[in-house]
């Protein structure tokens, strides 16, 4: 049986690689610039990080990404289980000493690489705000003062203190996520079983 998995390019490779290595799969990454490389049955796939549920919504049989990506792109894919790495937070960010909740954001403008995730917070509690979306580097926004707040993600926090910023809510934990395409769920249901077991048992 041949499989398709579509991993992420970028911080997650190499806990991924590792990840996977211990449930059995192990990953050839790509010669040069080549996007694909195969190994014992296996087809791995390299798209940016932010695209892997798009592969696997539209026909790869398997992804790794972070569980943020999955609630921003909102693809039609499966998700059957956290992995235990890439963990961080996302959080609602002010500057530094302008203590306010969510609930007082009304009208507020808001710089984000994640507008569905934002939108939906805000959504939630009934508060209008604009959201300006940032492709990264969004701690900027809110230390130059083109957006009031800021949504982004947080682990170490070194990011927040050197720029003079705070969490004042955390939005939700994240981690990386397995994800299945539909049809593979069904089709390739004792792989995906078997592989989701071996994973419960080593988180
Ligand atoms: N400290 C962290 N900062 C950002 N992302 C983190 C962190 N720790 C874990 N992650 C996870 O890694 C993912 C981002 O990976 P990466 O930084 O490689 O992508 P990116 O730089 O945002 O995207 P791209 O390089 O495609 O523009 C996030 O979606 C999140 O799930
Ligand atoms: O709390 P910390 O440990 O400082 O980590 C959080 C920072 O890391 C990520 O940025 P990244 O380096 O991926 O760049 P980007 O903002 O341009 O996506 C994230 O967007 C934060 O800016």
């Amino acid at each position: 049986m041949k499989i398709s998995i579509a991993l992420p390019s970028g911080r997650l490779l190499k806990d991924t690689k590792y990840f996977l290595e211990n449930v059995g799969i192990k990953v050839k990454e790509p010669d040069s610039r080549e996007l694909i490389s195969s190994l014992n049955g296996y087809t791995f796939y390299f798209p940016r990080v932010f695209d892997v549920p798009v592969y696997v919504e539209n026909g790869v049989d398997l992804g790794i990404c972070g569980s943020d990506i999955v609630l921003e792109r909102k693809n039609e894919v499966y998700v059957p289980v956290d992995l235990p790495f890439g963990k961080c937070r996302m959080s609602l960010i002010v500057p530094k000493g302008k203590k306010i909740t969510p609930e007082k954001m009304e009208g507020f403008k808001i710089a984000t690489k994640y507008p569905e995730i934002t939108q939906d917070f805000f959504l939630e509690r009934g508060v209008k705000v604009k959201i300006l979306k940032l492709n990264g580097a969004v701690e900027l926004a809110a230390k130059v003062g083109i957006a009031d707040a800021i949504v982004d993600i947080v682990d170490t926090g070194n990011t927040l203190r050197a720029n003079d910023l705070e969490e004042v809510y955390k939005i939700i934990d994240i981690s990386a996520v397995l994800l299945v395409n539909r049809i593979t769920q069904k089709t390739k249901f004792d792989f995906v079983n078997d592989l989701i077991t071996k994973i419960r048992k080593i988180k």
